[in-house]
């Protein structure tokens, strides 16, 4: 499965993500939502770039011009609440996409043992399609795994691509073994080296739903 790190790339996506982890800065929460949304924008160029084109004849104003345009269909999917502005970046470079949500959240038994549960699901049909799964945070990676698992019940895609704007190891390693490893391609802002005791990724960036959204009850 090949994993491409945006970090080894030098580009500008890496000054949004200081200003994501930086906690002189993250607390700006337009700011933060607008630094998902353009590493959104930025990756699904990335990942336009792997898709298959077809030629079609269109008019301009002065003759038949041949143009190339997107052969497969393309459903972008995203987890609630962090995923929304991340989302949003795909879709507006991939704004022919078809959309899928889901909700998966976190139920604490104990301090630092917990449950993800998938409660909400909309999604169109998958079969033969481009699945683009985006969440910008991947800690256990097992929010993503219960988010496709779920998914799958609309039908099997032809190819999976997982974004992430911040993985763990522990993530990337995870989904590795639970992911198809002939059509899964996994792309991220950076890969960081721990989780702690509480599932948060280690530097990370602390609770990118809280910091786009505000402090939930
Ligand atoms: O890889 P995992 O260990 O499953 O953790 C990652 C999940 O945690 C975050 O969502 P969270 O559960 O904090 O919900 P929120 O977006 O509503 O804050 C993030 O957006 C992922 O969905
Ligand atoms: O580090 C983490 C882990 C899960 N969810 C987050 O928002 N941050
Ligand atoms: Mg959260």
């Amino acid at each position: 499965m090949d994993v491409i790190n945006f970090d080894e790339h030098r580009s500008i996506i890496s000054q949004y993500m200081m200003e994501l982890r930086n906690v002189d800065i993250q607390h700006d929460m337009l700011r933060f939502r607008r630094n998902l949304e353009r590493i959104g924008e930025l990756m699904a160029y990335e990942i336009s770039r792997t898709f298959d084109y077809k030629k079609i004849e269109i008019t301009t104003p002065l003759a038949s011009a041949e143009c190339e345009v997107v052969a497969d269909g393309i459903v972008l999917g995203t987890i609630f609440r962090a995923g929304i502005p991340f989302h949003l970046g795909f879709l507006n470079t991939l704004d022919k996409s078809e959309n899928a949500f889901v909700s998966a959240y976190r139920k604490y038994k104990e301090k630092e043992n917990f449950d993800v549960f998938i409660e909400y699901i909309a999604s169109p049909r998958l079969d033969g399609k481009i699945l683009i799964l985006v969440d910008p945070m991947l800690a256990t990676g097992a929010s993503m795994e219960l988010s496709y698992r779920a998914l799958l019940t609309k039908g099997t895609p032809a190819k999976i691509h997982i974004a992430s704007v911040i993985a763990s190891q522990t993530a990337i390693d995870y989904i590795k073994a639970t992911f198809p490893d002939n059509k899964t391609t996994i792309w991220v802002g950076a890969i960081d080296p721990e989780i702690n005791s509480h599932s948060y990724i280690v530097p990370g960036l602390g609770d990118a739903g809280d910091l786009a959204y505000g402090i939930k009850d």
